[in-house]
């Protein structure tokens, strides 16, 4: 469902008019003696938060133990000449290793992103890779963006190191922003050459370049300054849109704050103990269960006493939890297990502590996780 109250106002609202590099703004509006006047290059804000690609280590052979240092304005300056693909305009919302990023940041960008809409072509958030897809998957699940794309990057070694792919993959989110094949694609990833979906994007590695997966498939690869999108724009289908009634004031925005979610992680001889305690400290929980929904038989029967809901996600780094494998409910009104679907422990728990940030009852949270092929 489209976010209502931002209103998209890309510099071209005619779609023939806006091709980013082929035509220029409001042709229409052009008298004929200024038709010949340069093309106006795409407008593109850049959102710098931190991360490993803003940070620099002790020697140049340094891959780890590295501190965030950078602002986003340094970083640019590392970047290859864009003046000729667009115009930019930076802004640094915080410089946080993202293992620091919470809600409270995460408010922050949304804020960001939101007033961007309105007055550029493109955004590019630059953003620490370990907690990055969960931000991504809260903004894909929170804002319409229209035709104007949301490219994530970060970077697996700081900027000191012997071949820092920072520059790069800065590089490449910016001219992927920029670039008319983006629009209408949504929330973005660039990273080691290739495309993704930020909704779907995964950290499967937490050394390597190849840092990411994504098992729904790239959306396209970066060489040698060509963009080859595999398909055409498309957005996640299975994507809920929450529209968040969020005052954007600064001061306002600081003060919001969502329901407490935590994550169990399953394992032999896990106790129904441990969910007891847990619950007394959140409104929803999500369980990293075994296989495709298991727990032992005394840990179902304690969440299924619990008066908060849970959802059943999974450790397995790729597969679902189909619904025939939550335990039966003793009955149907007091059920409180939802189904994860495909989604990580991580996703679910964002998506869950959107659905009782709009105060969702347990049947409405089983509808949502239901499109994921859950609830
Ligand atoms: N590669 C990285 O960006 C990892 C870093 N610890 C972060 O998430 O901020």
């Amino acid at each position: 469902m489209p976010n209502e109250d931002i209103e998209i106002n890309t510099i071209c609202a005619d779609l023939e008019s806006s091709q980013f590099t082929l035509h220029a703004c409001g042709n229409d509006d052009i008298k004929p003696d200024e038709k010949s006047a340069p093309r106006r290059l795409p407008k593109i804000k850049i959102f710098g938060t931190g991360g490993t690609i803003a940070s620099k280590g002790a020697s140049s052979s340094n891959t780890a133990g590295y501190r965030v240092d950078l602002t986003i304005q340094q970083l640019l300056q590392a970047v290859p000449d864009i003046s000729g693909i667009c115009d930019i305009d930076y802004e640094q919302l915080c410089n946080v290793d993202s293992k620091e990023i919470n809600e409270s940041v995460l408010l922050k960008i949304y804020a960001g992103v939101s007033s961007a809409l309105q007055t550029f072509d493109g955004i590019v958030i630059t953003h620490g890779t370990d907690t990055l897809a969960e931000t991504t998957f809260f903004i894909e699940s929170t804002i319409d963006s229209g035709d104007v794309p949301i490219v994530f990057v970060g970077s697996m070694r700081p900027s000191t190191s012997v071949s820092a792919d920072g520059p790069m993959n800065l590089y490449q989110a910016i001219c992927i922003a920029a670039d008319r094949q983006s629009r209408g694609r949504g929330v973005l990833v660039s990273l080691n050459d290739q495309i993704s979906a930020g909704y779907y994007i995964t950290k499967t590695n937490a050394n390597t370049l190849d840092s990411f997966n994504v098992r729904q498939g790239y959306l396209g690869n970066f060489v040698n300054n060509e963009i080859h999108y595999y398909y055409p724009p498309v957005k996640p289908m299975v994507c809920h849109k929450f529209k968040l009634q969020l005052n954007l004031d600064k001061s306002l925005i600081s003060q919001t704050t969502f329901p407490t979610v935590h994550i169990v992680y399953a394992h032999q001889s896990i106790s129904p103990e441990l969910i007891e305690l847990v619950s007394q400290h959140c409104e929803g929980m999500v369980i990293a269960t075994l296989g495709a929904g298991s727990l032992p038989a005394i840990v179902n029967d304690k969440v299924l006493e619990l008066p908060i809901p849970v959802v059943y996600s999974k450790r397995s780094m790729d597969g679902m939890i189909p619904k025939a494998n939550l335990p039966k409910p003793k009955s149907k009104e007091s059920f409180n297990i939802i189904a994860s679907g495909y989604l990580n422990p991580e996703k679910s728990r964002i998506l869950l502590q959107l659905c009782l940030f709009e105060k969702f009852t347990v049947e409405e949270i089983r509808d949502v996780f239901s499109g994921v092929y859950g609830g």
